[in-house]
């Protein structure tokens, strides 16, 4: 397990050269999965200087190059779940601190700012582009371990971060005050558990209200719901760039999808539509995904955060793309041709 990271390696990311000051990298119009991933580490390193993390704990440089590194070791070579959604969803961490102003608002402590940035690198760590009702259906070595509680995935990823935290070399919290490590590892499990859809239904409705009757700071509740909140729209915010981007992401979520429904098949299990390459319609789906689900989450942000308007109208633009896409889906399928391929073919 040691070999996988050499101290060449880690001082590769520790010296790594500051020329990655790409100015309109802290917009929400930037792509972040337009990074290399060589170049990764050297980013998250350069967003956790930026926010002040270093400065206010201590953070000792080669520890942390180590952690980033692990943890991007952790994350394995599937279509969607892999370590370029783990940093475009520590990217979009990174905006909502920076233009929201989340820390000098008061909206979130130094602590909790940073537990938010760490929950979204970290938050699907050894996936295995499978669902959670996947781990039940296949009894999973993960489902005998978690399924009691429920979020058998996210579970699993809560406890890969716990363990490379552990790893010689890696704990970059441990100059924490035992109070404050104690707090950051119980706000990174509930960060982490937050972005299994069933846990965000359930609290939607709570979300909801909170911005409804207006952010009160000093509500632990309305702290809850807000990093909560922060963690499901930094996990959707592929869905706030432009449709060049939406369209590609939907290509690897389905491929996801479809290596899933494949899989169910081979076990002699019938996958649900969403899953099954040939009855999927993927704009309906996306459409509904969109319109049921993401924008709800992002219409709440920016109740609290008027300047994730921006968000709001991306996705719409989305919707707009979907919508005039489906009619091309439509004609296709008319010629036996299946939306994927529709997806995968058209320029
Ligand atoms: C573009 C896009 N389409 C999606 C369509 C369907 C589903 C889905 O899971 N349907 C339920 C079935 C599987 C039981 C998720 C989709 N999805 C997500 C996503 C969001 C998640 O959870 C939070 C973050 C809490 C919302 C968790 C996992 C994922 Cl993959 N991210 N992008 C997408
Ligand atoms: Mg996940
Ligand atoms: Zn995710």
């Amino acid at each position: 397990y040691h070999m996988q990271v050499s101290q060449q390696d880690v001082l590769d990311v520790t010296m790594c050269p500051s020329e990655h000051d790409v100015p309109e990298y802290s917009l929400f119009s930037f792509t972040p999965r337009k990074i290399l991933s060589k170049e990764t580490p050297c980013y998250v390193l350069k967003m956790m200087k930026d926010l002040g993390f270093i400065d206010t704990f201590r953070i000792k440089i080669d520890t942390l190059s180590r952690f980033i590194l692990y943890v991007r070791k952790g994350y394995r070579e599937v279509p969607y779940h892999n370590w370029q959604h783990a940093f475009s969803v520590a990217h979009f961490a990174y905006l909502a601190l920076k233009n929201f102003q989340l820390i000098e608002k008061g909206y979130l402590s130094q602590l909790e700012a940073l537990a938010y940035f760490v929950s979204c690198l970290c938050h699907d760590i050894d996936h295995r582009g499978t669902t959670n009702s996947f781990q039940q259906q296949s009894n999973s070595v993960l489902a005998s371990l978690y399924s009691s509680e429920g979020s058998v995935m996210e579970r699993h990823h809560l406890s890969q971060t716990i363990c490379t935290l552990n790893t010689e070399g890696c704990n970059f919290l441990d100059s924490l005050s035992s109070q404050d490590y104690r707090k950051c590892l119980d706000l990174i499990k509930d960060m982490i558990l937050a972005t299994d859809l069933a846990s965000h239904y359930k609290i939607h409705a709570k979300q909801l209200n909170m911005a409804q009757e207006g952010f009160d700071k000093t509500n632990p509740y309305h702290k809850y719901y807000l990093t909560s909140l922060l963690m499901t729209c930094a996990d959707l915010s592929d869905q706030t760039k432009d449709w060049t981007e939406t369209k590609k992401v939907a290509q690897l979520i389905y491929a996801e999808f479809f290596a899933q429904g494949d899989l169910e098949k081979k076990m002699g299990k019938e996958p649900a539509n969403m899953m099954d390459r040939e009855k999927a319609s993927i704009p309906d789906h996306q459409l509904e995904f969109l319109t049921q689900c993401c924008i709800c989450i992002f219409k709440i942000l920016a109740t609290i955060f008027p300047s994730a308007k921006v968000l709001v109208n991306a996705i719409k633009q989305n919707i707009l793309c979907w919508e005039s896409s489906k009619r091309i889906f439509d004609k296709y399928s008319m010629e036996g041709k299946t939306s994927y391929e529709v997806l995968v073919s058209e320029e």
